[in-house]
């Protein structure tokens, strides 16, 4: 039973390597950004419109309990959870197993199994919005609508305290973000299995990544909030280099980022930068390695643009970037979502170019100049 004492081992088993070099993180604090303290928030539209990766401390949220539900979810024989694959169309509730997406332009193969679960389906339980789930989960839901509800405000909670900086009217990310439309908001268990088990490298993979967990992407969505279990592997290209970096994990800490969306509604003030997961540096290389994250993502019919018409200051910024100045105005969150999801499967790619065509604001972010980086954490 999830949330129950289990013989299952506890992680890490073993810790990070102080030797691993890492990168910095500015560190924002969430009751702080809650109760209006104009440093943290400061600290916040800092780390958003440099690296556009944060930590978070103090923000309330128990991963463990969605931990156990994975675990259960991932037990349970492949062919039943291949029901509830989440299948090519571009819809990402559902099961992933490894080796169904690519992780690069030369078509090598991920191996991360992924649980993903609808806010809308979550939310609204047992109304069935999106999709239906395993057992383990359906069994669990009040753990998992706990979870996504808690996430969900508190990502909610930063990008109130983002409209002031950025001259928009109090409430406009949330009219983005309603609770009553779909949207591709979900909770995400992530399992890369063991060395020795099967999966652990991709099937037929040549050059890449060795063991490539999650290939270079930026996130679709507006923000994401991401708990580990004490174990490496997510790493992050800064503005401006060329050398993947890891990223630490640390106790009680959730690592956040920007997303696509957030950056175009900013004008591009915002950075949704590139990052990818590799297997954990030694000596954690050897384990399963776990992660949880919750997408918060606009509507699937809120347009995509940038929020130039109610904040000059964005209007500028758009004016002036590379790409979100050039970017379609007819397009909605929604189809922005599937497009990324749909380009990434191994079933839909026709050759290097499909790679290229399910991208999204990375091109730009590369762009951005190392000094913008935050250099101390
Ligand atoms: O597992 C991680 O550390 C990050 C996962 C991630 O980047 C994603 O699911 O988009
Ligand atoms: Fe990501």
């Amino acid at each position: 039973m999830p949330g129950l004492p289990s013989n299952r081992p506890s992680y890490p088993i073993v810790p990070f390597s102080d030797a691993t070099p890492t990168h910095p993180l500015l560190v924002v604090d969430f009751e702080e950004v809650k109760a209006g303290n104009q440093q943290a928030i400061d600290t916040l539209y800092k780390a958003c419109s440099s690296l556009g990766f944060f930590y978070l401390k103090n923000h309330g949220v128990d991963p463990d309990p969605v931990f156990a539900v994975g675990e259960d979810t991932f037990d349970l024989p492949e062919d039943e959870l291949m029901k509830f694959e989440q299948g090519d169309s571009g819809m990402s509730a559902g099961f992933k197993k490894a080796g169904l997406n690519n992780v690069d332009a030369a078509g090598n193969l991920d191996t991360a199994y992924f649980i993903n679960i609808a806010k809308d389906d979550a939310f609204h339980y047992p109304e069935v919005r999106q999709r239906t789930y395993p057992e383990t989960c359906m069994e669990n839901m009040g753990t998992l609508t706990n979870f996504a509800r808690t996430a969900d405000e508190v990502l909610q909670t930063l990008m109130d305290s983002l409209e002031a900086p950025l001259g928009l009217p109090a409430g406009t990310f949330r009219k983005l973000h309603p609770e009553d439309q779909l949207s591709g908001s979900e909770t995400r268990v992530i399992r890369k299995p063991a060395e020795g088990e099967a999966g652990h490298i991709g099937e037929g993979n040549k050059g890449g990544v060795k063991g490539a967990s999650i290939g270079a992407h930026t996130d679709f969505g507006s923000f994401s909030m991401l708990h580990g279990r004490g174990t490496g592997g997510l790493q992050v290209l800064p503005p401006g280099t060329t050398e993947w970096q890891y990223i630490k994990p640390l106790k009680g800490h959730a690592v956040c980022n920007v997303g696509d969306t957030l950056a175009v509604y900013s004008g591009g003030i915002f950075n949704s930068n590139i990052h990818r997961v590799v297997p954990p540096p030694p000596p954690q290389d050897i384990h399963t390695r776990w992660s949880l994250v919750y997408f918060i993502r606009p509507a699937f019919d809120a347009a995509l643009f940038p929020l130039s018409d109610l904040s000059p200051k964005i209007a500028e910024a758009a004016s002036q970037h590379p790409t979100i100045s050039k970017m379609d105005q007819g397009i909605t969150a929604g189809q922005w979502y599937k497009r990324r999801i749909a380009g990434q499967r191994v079933a839909n790619r026709k050759g290097p170019e499909s790679w290229a065509q399910s991208r999204g604001t990375e091109r730009e972010s590369s762009s951005r100049s190392s000094r913008e980086a935050p250099s101390c954490c």
